[in-house]
């Protein structure tokens, strides 16, 4: 599951790198909605959503190239996921936002920085609607809090694997596996494990353990090169992920 942000360079190529990647065979996409106040970002998805933001783009930008893609898509379109700030949900309206992300095409959430104790009336709209407000999961989330998280999670699980920032790490902490086999007793709803990783080898292990991975700062970089570099790291990555 590769994340891209909306915007960056220019809203043109946001389109072409999500058909890019939807032709590598990925399952869904993160798409991010630049902001100016990052929530958990790196250096490489700070400086995506600042180029993204120099070029003064809206909201309303981001849902007609996601739906000019959708509409002219054929055959199996990857699942995609707007990812974004609570700041710009609430100043566009929750009911608002979730009712043009859906016509857009969108079929879920990330909201990163909407706690699941604070998260029932988003639940509730984005239920309502028929899409997914997906629930994440840190290194460092309490038992007690995550059971509270399991109970709104739908679509999939984001768990985070480090606790810090967005970025490419040469290895995932040893506690991860073991949180993903105990998570794995508490819910069905599937694991998908994003921060940190950027290799076929980081997805091998986590094969067993996990449903997904997300990768955001290494398919960000390899897209400032070019399309076809981030469309090859896609498609080794998928060809991992799916035990090719
Ligand atoms: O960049 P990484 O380490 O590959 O991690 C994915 C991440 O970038 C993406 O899912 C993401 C971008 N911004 C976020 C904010 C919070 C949580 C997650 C994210």
């Amino acid at each position: 599951m590769p994340f891209i942000t909306a915007g960056d360079p220019d809203i043109e190529t946001t389109a072409a790198l999500i058909r890019e990647l939807a032709a590598q065979g990925v399952d869904l996409i993160e798409i991010g909605f630049p902001y100016s106040d990052p929530i958990a970002d790196g250096p490489v998805i700070q400086a995506s959503y600042t180029r993204a933001l120099e070029r003064k783009l809206h909201v309303d930008d981001i849902f007609a190239c996601v739906q000019s893609v959708t509409e002219s898509a054929t055959g199996k379109f990857p699942n995609l996921v707007a990812m974004v700030a609570y700041a710009i949900v609430l100043r566009v309206g929750p009911e608002t936002f979730v009712a043009k992300a859906k016509a857009a095409g969108f079929v879920g959430f990330i909201i990163p920085d909407l706690p699941a104790d604070e998260a029932e009336e988003m639940t509730q709209i984005v239920r309502g609607a028929g899409l997914d407000l997906i629930q994440l999961i840190a290194p460092t989330t309490t038992r007690e809090r995550t059971a509270k998280i399991l109970e709104l999670a739908s679509g999939f699980l984001y768990c985070i694997s480090i606790a810090g920032t967005t970025g490419v790490r040469d290895d995932l902490p040893p506690e991860l596996y073991e949180q993903l086999e105990w998570l794995k007793t508490q819910t069905d709803v599937p694991l998908a494990v994003g921060f940190g990783v950027s290799r076929p080898e980081q997805v091998e292990p986590l094969r067993k353990l996990a449903d997904g991975v997300i990768v955001g700062s290494a398919i960000v970089r390899a897209a400032e090169k070019s399309p076809a570099a981030m469309g090859e790291l896609a498609a080794a990555m998928t060809a991992a992920a799916h035990g090719g």
